[in-house]
């Protein structure tokens, strides 16, 4: 058996199509909306690209405009069904059963703006310990992460509450100190601000300026 600090991991991060995306940012970023989860993205992107036992990364989407930036900064890009986030998310996953049958699988959500790359390398290296496991978002109701260790069934559950599915489906929740910007994600104006406290990245950082300029 590998030990789990030599396992590496390929990342499915699934970006929904563009007008259908961040609709609870809707009324606070009127036309900056679609930016704004472009850059979200990027940044969750480049953070999981920085991370080391994180060999690859692969975003599932049927929007070209998400797909380009997201190819340039070096995640690799597989079309979305369209039928869902689950499907989405087991869609890159064959993917990644495919190019890398020996690497650990993980989901993780595109909206986490102020990850830190050794964050996400303190949860991975904890994740890989177990068949399956998962991060819960910040409130204790979703999910930002789940991954599975290599060959074990990939079977994510995200939508809603999904930490409670999660938790019943047997997977680990992993209740480690300091995952903060990990368990961050952005859906409303108040968890833009929260991420803001964390400190954002460069690409959403630079559409904050403009949405909100400094007084
Ligand atoms: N590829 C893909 N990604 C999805 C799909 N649905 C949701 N996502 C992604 O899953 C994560 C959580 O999505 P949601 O919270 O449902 O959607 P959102 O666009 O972030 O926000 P709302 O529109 O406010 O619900 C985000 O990373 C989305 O981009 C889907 O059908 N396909
Ligand atoms: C899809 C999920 O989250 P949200 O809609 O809050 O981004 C989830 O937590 O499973």
């Amino acid at each position: 058996m590998l030990k789990p600090m030599s396992i590496r991991w390929s990342l499915v991060i699934p970006v929904k199509t563009l007008i259908a995306a961040k609709t609870r940012m809707a009324a606070a970023a009127g036309p900056y909306r679609t930016r704004l989860a472009v850059a979200v993205a990027c940044d969750t992107v480049a953070a999981a690209l920085a991370c080391p036992p994180v060999a690859r990364v692969i975003v599932v989407t049927a929007d070209p405009a998400a797909a380009g930036p997201l190819a340039a900064l070096g995640a690799d890009v597989v079309p979305d069904p369209d039928r869902g986030l689950n499907t989405a998310l087991r869609t890159g996953a064959a993917h990644a059963a495919r190019v890398a049958p020996d690497d650990a699988v993980g989901a993780l959500q595109a909206d986490l703006p102020a990850l830190r790359p050794a964050e996400l390398a303190a949860a991975l290296e904890a994740a890989a310990e177990f068949d399956q496991a998962f991060v819960p978002d910040a409130l204790d109701v979703g999910t930002t992460f789940y991954g599975v260790r290599p060959e074990r069934p990939f079977m994510p559950g995200f939508g809603g509450e999904s930490r409670a599915r999660h938790l019943a489906a047997g997977a680990k929740e992993l209740c480690l100190p300091g995952l903060d910007s990990l368990r961050r994600d952005v859906d409303t104006p108040d968890d833009l601000r929260a991420a803001m406290a964390l400190g954002l990245g460069a690409h959403t950082a630079a559409v904050v300026r403009e949405l909100w300029p400094p007084a």
